[in-house]
């Protein structure tokens, strides 16, 4: 038995990392997944016990180790079903930009709220830094570090395209630990990854190919290692993240700022819309909670209501 981890997938066969190596390994038998509805049984970052049959060259997957955490996103093709996106993930990396495309902040709390609730701290990375400017664009990003740094998420200015110090610029923040990168189309995943990890160049073109069957083909994640330790998890084609299904009273323990008061308002299932005695509108008015973030708690609220 080896160990290794599962640095990409096809669906239908995997590649393990090893000591010694990538290994090309299939899976055999069912696995049983706890509590979860999946499409796919193994996913990107999964650590697994790879195996030679016996009698013949094959490796096959003989167990996959619990998951630390994983995101998932709702199956589009089978109802109440889930998609491991990726599993065993430190942090991760929501790249965003103030125009071409601008990332709204309704895009960034959505993604915040689910990265929250799988329980993985997350960065957000300005790009293209070079095209900043004018006052709108300025407000944009000082906005961005004064509602997101005092909750905790780091945010980081660069260029992928113009800097040339990018690996120290984000080295401090990726050492040792596996990173998950998401972010709108068009706001430069790719590029970064390209800096960052110069053998993805080639992988990353192959996510566009069409099967044989003429069918785009399910964008799946895939894994590289940094050269100082570390890895990145791209996650082509994927957009956003599920939420994992959460009750109305519960959405306010992902938004950090209101999670310090949770518990001190009039009713305890309050989903601080418009109750009475509710202190997270007082904290709100008192200047406590920024008015963007209550106004998307409020969207997200509404959105994942009307999903019920
Ligand atoms: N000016 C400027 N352009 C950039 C920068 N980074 C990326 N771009 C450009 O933005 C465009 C989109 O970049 P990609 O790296 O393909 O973006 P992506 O996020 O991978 O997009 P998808 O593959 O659609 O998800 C390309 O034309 C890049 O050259 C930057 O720092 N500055
Ligand atoms: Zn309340």
């Amino acid at each position: 038995m080896i160990q290794g981890r599962v640095i990409k997938s096809t669906g239908s066969w995997y590649i393990v990392q090893t000591e010694n190596g990538p290994v090309s390994a299939r899976l055999k038998g069912k696995f049983k997944q706890k509590d979860l509805k999946l499409t796919n049984p193994i996913a990107v970052g999964d650590k697994v016990e790879i195996e030679k049959e016996p009698g013949q060259d094959s490796v096959v997957i003989r167990e996959i180790l619990p998951r630390e955490n994983y995101v998932i996103r709702k199956s589009t093709r089978k109802q109440h079903h889930s998609h491991i996106i990726a599993s065993n993930i430190d942090q991760a990396l929501l790249v965003i930009t103030m125009k071409n495309p601008r990332t709204s902040f309704g895009f960034i709390d959505r993604f915040l709220v689910s990265t929250e609730s799988f329980r993985i701290p997350a960065l957000l990375v300005v790009n293209k830094m070079d095209q900043l400017e004018g006052e709108d664009e300025e407000e944009w990003l000082q906005d961005i570090h004064e509602i997101y740094e005092p909750l905790g998420y780091p945010v980081l200015e660069v260029s992928a395209l113009k800097d040339k110090d990018l690996m120290e610029k984000f080295s401090p923040f990726l050492r040792d630990k596996s990173t998950l990168i998401a972010g709108h189309s068009g706001v430069g995943k790719s590029t970064l990854l390209n800096v960052l990890v110069p053998e993805a160049m080639q992988e990353t073109k192959e996510v566009s190919d069409y099967s044989a069957k003429g069918v785009h083909t399910t964008t799946f994640a895939e894994l590289f290692a940094l050269e100082g330790g570390g890895d990145l998890i791209d996650t082509p084609g994927i957009k956003e993240f599920g939420i994992l299904d959460i009750e109305e009273h519960e959405l306010s323990h992902y938004f950090p700022e209101m999670r310090e008061y949770l518990g001190q308002c009039k009713y305890n299932n309050c989903r601080h819309v418009n109750e009475p005695g509710c202190i997270i509108r007082q904290k709100l008015e008192e200047g406590y909670i920024h008015p963007y973030r209550y106004k998307n708690y409020l969207n997200i609220l509404q959105e994942e209501d009307t999903h019920r």
